[in-house]
């Protein structure tokens, strides 16, 4: 730790005034979260957006200025929020305007690329102290995971900005960036990709899923389709950055294509056996500490968010392969992961994940219909085969780290469910809302953001 930073920052009030560059959705969330608090915000956009931003925030406590030049020049605590592929050229920019002792930070989702530019770009005199909100900006931050991250830190200016944050309520994680992005690779990265696979294999059918008789199946379908939706209701730089950017990332999406195409394989040459033993093996080496602790879901309160206009009794619903849930134990099991050493940096859709793959995996029952339909019901083939194409597409996408091919392949899946997004988001809400109420800090009388 250099001894050239001047703290020089005031420590106990409310004084230190924070800048946002980048007033996109986290940015927004932040701006207005530690405003609310009493801090003293300013905040920018690209220069082009400067009339239009600052009408819309007219009035507010948040001061809106031309660009990160002057947000830089009067801001103690500033907070890069742009896209993670922009990060270099935007700190190039901006950082040597930054107020002398200040402390900087960015909110990107993989900090080797943020914490090499603020190295990079940055005066010596700064501290570098980032973060990361393991939640979307519609999540109620309370009791989700936030990381700090006091990469070029003094005590006193962590003390700070751990102050400044505390106004989100999150359970608050000091790492390093390289733990970040390890766990953020096994938590996040291997997530998306199972669900960015699923929106790809339905689409390459044609279909919605909640007007397909056998996605009428209640719980785990339910969270199955609304998480997909959600994803692709985001923009696609966050995925793309989160995977393209960290090299642990694109690893483990190759390794869960891998374990699709494999397990697939032995389903279409009905190796019923070798198939079973595979999926057993990889089930008792993730779960197999944890058979006597509670399930993350209950099945009843899944029930209640679907998308689909009509409801299937229990008796009467098809089982279905699972192919994307069996694969992600297998690859858990390949790659030496336990998931649950990972809810420090656990995402809502993470955990909900994990939560659906924990209910099939923790039921004999529902594990033996799931490999019973994977080698037997023809139907999920057409589905299972898409599914398969889907996860290598993304796996080649991600290795190749091409943002715009990433890009054509997002939206055109989104373009093709945009017309339910409105209500997916809204259900997805209430479903992670009314999941969430158990785990969140009782005490809080705050709203949700
Ligand atoms: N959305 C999410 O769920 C989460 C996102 N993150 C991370 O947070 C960061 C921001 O994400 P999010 O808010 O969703 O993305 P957005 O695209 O909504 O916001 C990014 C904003 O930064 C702006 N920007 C780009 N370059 C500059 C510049 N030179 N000066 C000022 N502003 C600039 C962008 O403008 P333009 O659009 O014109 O490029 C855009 O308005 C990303 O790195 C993302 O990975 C972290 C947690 C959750
Ligand atoms: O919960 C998820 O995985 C999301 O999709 C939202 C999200 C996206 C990017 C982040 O860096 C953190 C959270």
């Amino acid at each position: 730790m250099s001894t050239e930073i001047p703290v020089a920052l005031p420590m106990d009030s409310q004084d230190a005034t924070v800048g946002i560059i980048g007033m996109g959705d986290m940015g927004r969330l932040y701006a207005k979260k530690i405003s609310a608090a009493g801090w003293k915000v300013t905040a920018c956009d690209r220069p082009d957006k400067y009339e239009n931003l600052k009408a819309e925030f007219q009035g507010s406590s948040v001061t809106i200025l031309e660009n990160g030049h002057l947000v830089s020049r009067c801001s103690d605590y500033i907070i890069y929020s742009v896209e993670a592929e922009n990060i270099d050229a935007v700190v190039k920019l901006y950082g040597p305007s930054t107020k002398m002792g200040a402390i900087v930070g960015g909110q990107t989702s993989c900090k080797a690329p943020e914490i090499a530019a603020f190295e990079r770009h940055l005066p010596k005199d700064v501290e570098i102290i980032s973060c990361h909100s393991l939640h979307g900006p519609k999540v109620d931050s309370r009791g989700q995971p936030l990381v700090i991250i006091p990469h070029r830190a003094t005590p006193e200016g962590t003390a700070l900005i751990t102050r400044i944050l505390s106004c989100f309520r999150s359970k608050t994680v000091q790492l390093s960036a390289q733990e970040h992005d390890r766990i953020t690779a096994d938590t996040q990265a291997v997530t998306h990709a199972a669900f960015l696979s699923m929106g790809t294999a339905w689409h390459a059918n044609a279909q919605f899923p909640w007007e397909v008789e056998r996605y009428n199946a209640g719980g785990i379908e339910n969270v199955k389709i609304n998480i997909m939706m959600r994803i692709y209701s985001n923009k696609w730089h966050v995925y793309a950055g989160l995977a393209i950017l960290n090299p642990a990332a694109r690893d483990q999406i190759r390794a869960y294509a891998e374990s699709v195409t494999e397990l697939f394989k032995l389903m279409i040459s009905h190796k019923k056996q070798e198939f079973s033993d595979r999926i057993i093996a990889a089930g008792t080496a993730v779960f197999g500490r944890h058979r006597g602790s509670p399930l993350l879901l209950r099945d009843d309160i899944l029930d209640q968010y679907s998308l689909s206009s009509t409801q299937i009794p229990k008796s009467e619903r098809r089982p279905n392969s699972h192919l994307s849930l069996l694969a992600m134990v297998d690859c858990w099991w390949k790659l030496g992961i336990v998931p649950y050493d990972h809810m420090i940096c656990e995402t809502p859709l993470f955990r909900l994940w994990l939560g659906v793959v924990e209910y099939v995996y923790r039921d004999r029952r529902l594990l033996e219909e799931c490999i019973e339909t994977a080698m037997e019901d023809d139907i999920f083939r057409m589905d299972d085969i898409e599914f398969t194409f889907a996860a290598r597409g993304w796996s080649d996408a991600v290795s190749f780290g091409d943002f715009e091919s990433y890009r054509k392949r997002f939206e055109k899946v989104q373009t093709y469910f945009a017309p339910r997004v409105a209500e997916a988001t809204r259900l997805g809400n209430e479903m992670i809302a009314k999941i969430f109420e158990k785990t969140r800090d009782e005490t809080s009388e705050e709203a949700p953001a």
